[in-house]
């Protein structure tokens, strides 16, 4: 089978555990945070850099990688490990969420979604159908299944027959994917801020026995609160001997509320996205280091971290870089956040390990956000 998740640990003070999914290119341990690549590339990173970090698997896009360069150059180049030469696992998300938050949404049908490209303006058509070709031509080991995410906020009536579209949809895909036994397909549990509509799409996706499972629909701009209430009566539903996929979160503090919950997989553009404009995540909390405060700080990012840029390089001499547009300056910002989150989930591991993940929330949420929640 293309995936299998081995439960390794349930924390003794929380929903989360330790985990092991194992694909055909590599082992993954959980909870983890994924890198984005949208474009085959996690900007800025080389493949030596990511395992440098120890980054398990990377994601990428369906949607991108349509529009440019196109699935069959991907799938002429060998796939898309070869293509980008990164022979650890990859994600790749179902085009849906990138149509809604990117295209020219030109209509939404029982079929699929006529759209706009955002480069060309040309005419484009996805479907579950569509979606299956290109995922099984880039050759992702987790590929996700085409699903319309609502906005939020959005009406009951509207979410309720997204959602009960978006089920079709996934049937769809199961009947179309062309590679179940090397590219696991996971589904998406949608239903908005609709306990019902979530407990009845969980409850249906539960019972196409996938070998993963997502939350979607999150991440959207509703409050964080409401994200973390809808996770806690969500993934109770999931099955515990599979993997849990939280998509497009994010922050340190909702990967670790995420973890505690029960997730087990994470992605979000924000490390790689906000190092570009020279933010990045320290020890000490968010540290905007283009800020004319550093131009004589000669110490490092951030004294706690053993990354290559903090190891080598000074707050000073990024601001430098970074205030000059230097692309090494954006390397080395987005080096660290990276890193940074990726160890992040290192220490969450390790807390679950030790069962002592509720106490490891509460020291990091004080020395990151100075409070308690
Ligand atoms: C950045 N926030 C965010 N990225 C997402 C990607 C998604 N893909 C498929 N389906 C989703 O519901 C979905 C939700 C998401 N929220
Ligand atoms: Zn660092």
């Amino acid at each position: 089978m293309a995936v299998r998740y081995e439960l390794l640990k349930q924390c003794k003070q929380s929903g989360a555990r330790l985990g092991r999914l194992h694909t055909p290119h590599g082992v993954i341990e959980t909870p983890i945070f994924m890198p984005v690549g949208t474009l085959a590339t996690v900007k800025t990173m080389s493949p030596e850099e990511l395992k440098e970090m120890d980054a398990q698997i990377i994601l990428s896009n369906t949607y991108h990688l349509f529009i440019r360069p196109g699935h069959e150059i991907v799938k002429e180049a060998g796939g898309l490990h070869k293509f980008m030469n990164w022979d650890r696992p990859i994600l790749t998300d179902s085009g849906g969420f990138q149509v809604f938050s990117l295209g020219d949404l030109r209509k939404i049908t029982e079929e699929g979604v006529q759209f706009r490209s955002h480069l060309s303006g040309e005419k484009l058509f996805l479907s579950p159908e569509k979606a299956m070709e290109i995922q099984n031509a880039l050759g992702a080991d987790i590929i996700m299944a085409f699903d319309e995410c609502p906005p939020y906020p959005a009406e009951y009536e509207y979410v309720k027959n997204s959602t009960e579209r978006t089920y079709r949809w996934l049937k769809r895909c199961k009947e179309a994917h062309g590679r179940p036994e090397d590219q696991a397909l996971f589904g998406i549990v949608q239903g908005g801020e609709y306990r019902e509509l979530r407990e009845e799409s969980a409850r249906q996706l539960v019972d196409l026995d996938l070998p993963g499972y997502a939350v979607g629909g999150l991440s959207v701009g509703e409050p964080h609160e409401m994200m973390f209430e809808i996770l806690g009566y969500t993934t109770p539903l999931l099955p515990k001997d599979k993997p849990r996929y939280l998509m497009g979160v994010g922050s340190p503090e909702a990967l670790i509320q995420g973890a505690i919950l029960g997730i087990d997989m994470f992605d979000c553009v924000l490390p790689t996205r906000i190092a570009r404009n020279g933010t990045t995540m320290t020890s000490e909390g968010r540290l905007v280091v283009r800020n004319a405060k550093f131009t004589r700080d000669f110490g490092p990012l951030d004294p706690n971290c053993d990354c290559y840029t903090c190891r080598n390089y000074s707050r000073a001499y990024l601001r430098h870089l970074i205030k000059a547009d230097e692309t090494f300056g954006l390397r080395l910002t987005t080096y660290h956040n990276l890193y940074f989150l990726l160890n992040l989930m290192h220490q969450v591991r390790q807390a679950i390990m030790e069962d002592r993940l509720l106490d490891f929330r509460d020291e990091f949420m004080m020395k990151y956000y100075g409070t308690l929640n």
